[in-house]
């Protein structure tokens, strides 16, 4: 009798979504029509009930190539289609570079796109609800709370990247023959933003690279800050892993992901308390050694709410958008460096007449803007790698993209209430009819008198663009220059081999940023001296210095350089803001 009743449920149950998959399909299809909408592109539909595509796409980002895979796999569809449909099991989703439909879910039909229900699952647990997570009006209420904030002028403090890059640099071993001792600079970097970060956001660092500088009393009373980092770091890798497989996350488990996440927020909760207790007004303005008084985004959301939990995780939402991205562009920007002695030599020449070869000699914000070429190379840099390489958009209602369509792609799509669509940013800065024949390669100069809009949005576009691109900008910028200052070679110590693209969220370098430096002056005090010892220490810092040396650098095929161009800076670029109406595309 069971049995009976049980098949009888089933049967129930296939009918049911039979029925309502063919009415939906049958709406889907009216819709389509009333609209004047064709059917798009369709991805190859490949394995088991379709899921051949994912299992390809897990595999190439585990091979660390996901971006570029994806990029192919576009390509091998047709170069010139831009739009497809894919569909894994039950699940559709639409993948376009089309920059007229970016436009759309941006810009002008902005209110019937926003970010997808995956983004907000598969990062509650560690961040929270924040401007990040958020969707609709939960997600108006966060960002109308902390865009004011970015949206001063000048927000990026130098006085703290400047500090932080000391003790960055006294990670790096000195050699005896002015050379550093091989060193990747990829997790100095990361700890050097988490450092930075923390502090922006706090008004202290959790210090990960001085943790003896840390306060013996926060040692007593404070939570696990030491290994902030740490706790971090493996939360959101268990999030990345369960981001690759979408809708179908939740199916990985992982006892030790809640442990992390709860370290983390003990850390945050343990500074917003801090400031709590010293009541809203109580704001301890510091100057800093420029006279500026030190912003502290905690200081200024305390004045709006003085709900911990809201606090923690707006203060969170923003240390994860910021941290590793911002690592991963200075990284990718060393990276090539190394590859391409003569950017490295232009860029240097501009960073000596802008700023003189004393390390400690002023940089202003204002003048650091105005080295056009140094904004080249972080702008190549981020077309070349994509840091975040790929963006995404649900529809909010039935709705339409305006091409993609029919034969000719022209036609718009329709987009069924629900459906995700991708947005693979590496694809779209590598499309040749946008960037030219050149393409794959790293050539900073291709920014000089080039406009862009909607066919370059590393920092997303419109109503939630990233809040925080002045700041990761300058924060690059600055590094760049100081260390430019102080360095006069930059030798790339990685043997021969593809590049390698670990994409997470962002993408960074997968075989990290292996060089030596060469300091401009013997004199110099930048970096430690090296004791005999010193590369067991290296190894123990995660600097690679006792990996084996390797053979002389070689520039990866895809990024060689043809023929040497000659380059006249050009002062054109000196808007930033998120101030300006959302609709104009600033980078
Ligand atoms: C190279 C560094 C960075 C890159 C490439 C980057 C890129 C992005 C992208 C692609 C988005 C998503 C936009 C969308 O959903 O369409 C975003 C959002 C965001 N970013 Fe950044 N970002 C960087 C650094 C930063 C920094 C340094 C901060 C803060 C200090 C920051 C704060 C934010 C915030 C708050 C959002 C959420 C905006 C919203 O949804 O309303 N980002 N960023």
């Amino acid at each position: 009798m069971a049995i009976f009743v049980g098949l009888l449920v089933l049967v129930a149950l296939i009918s049911y979504k039979t029925f309502s998959s063919f009415r939906l399909r049958r709406h889907n299809a009216e819709q389509a029509a009333l609209r004047g909408c064709q059917e798009p592109a369709k991805a190859p539909r490949k394995g088991f009930l379709g899921t051949g595509m994912l299992v390809e796409s897990i595999r190439a980002t585990r091979q660390e190539w996901g971006p570029v895979w994806m990029h192919q796999t576009l390509n091998s569809i047709g170069e010139t289609i831009h739009t497809v449909k894919a569909s894994v099991a039950d699940y559709d989703l639409i993948i376009t570079r089309d920059t007229e439909n970016i436009k759309a879910m941006f810009a002008t039909q902005s209110q019937d796109f926003d970010i997808g229900t995956h983004r907000e699952n598969a990062f509650k647990s560690l961040l929270g609800l924040g401007v990040m997570t958020t969707r609709q009006e939960r997600w108006k209420h966060s960002r109308a709370l902390v865009r004011p904030q970015f949206a001063r002028d000048n927000l990026a403090d130098l006085d703290l990247f400047q500090r932080h890059l000391d003790a960055l640099l006294q990670r790096i071993p000195r050699t005896e023959d002015g050379w550093t001792a091989k060193v990747d600079l990829s997790p100095l970097f990361f700890n050097f933003t988490l450092d930075t970060g923390s502090e922006f956001l706090f008004g202290q660092s959790v210090n990960s690279q001085t943790p003896e500088k840390t306060p013996a009393m926060w040692e007593a009373n404070a939570p696990d800050l030491r290994n902030f980092g740490h706790h971090l770091d493996a939360a959101k890798h268990m999030i990345d892993r369960r981001g690759a497989l979408t809708k179908y996350g939740w199916l990985l488990r992982d006892s030790t992901f809640p442990k992390h996440c709860k370290a983390v927020q003990d850390c945050v909760d343990w500074f917003v308390k801090n400031r709590l207790e010293r009541g809203a007004d109580d704001e301890k303005v510091i100057e800093t050694p420029s006279g500026k008084p030190k912003f502290v985004l905690l200081d200024q959301l305390a004045k709006d709410t003085s709900d911990p939990l809201e606090l923690r995780c707006e203060l969170l939402n923003i240390l994860h958008a910021s941290r590793d991205t911002t690592a991963s562009l200075m990284g990718w920007s060393f990276y090539f460096l190394a590859r391409y002695p003569d950017v490295f030599k232009t860029l240097r020449e501009e960073i000596i007449d802008n700023f003189t070869a004393n390390p400690e000699a002023e940089i202003t914000f204002n003048k650091l803007w105005a080295c056009q070429y140094l904004q080249y190379v972080v702008k190549e840099t981020i077309r070349v790698v994509g840091i975040v390489p790929m963006n995404e958009r649900a529809a909010t209602c039935d709705t339409t993209l305006p091409r993609g369509g029919g034969a000719d792609g022209l036609s718009p799509v329709f987009v069924p209430k629900g459906t995700q669509v991708l947005i693979p940013t590496y694809s779209m800065q590598h499309r040749e009819d946008i960037w030219g024949p050149d393409v794959d390669e790293y050539k900073p100069e291709r920014w000089q008198d080039r406009k862009f809009g909607w066919d370059f949005i590393p920092f997303g576009g419109g109503v939630r663009q990233c809040l925080g691109q002045q700041f990761a900008r300058t924060e690059t910028m600055y590094v760049l220059a100081r260390v430019l200052q102080i360095f006069d070679q930059i030798e790339n110590m990685e043997g021969p081999g593809p590049i390698k693209m670990h994409h997470t969220i962002e993408n960074r370098s997968g075989t990290g940023v292996q060089v030596r430096l060469h300091l401009a002056s013997t004199e110099s005090n930048f970096c430690r001296e090296q004791p005999t010892s010193e590369l067991k220490l290296g190894r123990a810092l995660g600097l690679g210095a006792d990996r084996p040396m390797v053979a002389p650098p070689t520039t990866p095929a895809a990024y060689c350089r043809d023929e040497e161009r000659q380059y006249e800076p050009k002062l054109d670029d000196l808007g930033l803001g998120v101030d300006r109406p959302e609709e104009v595309m600033v980078v």
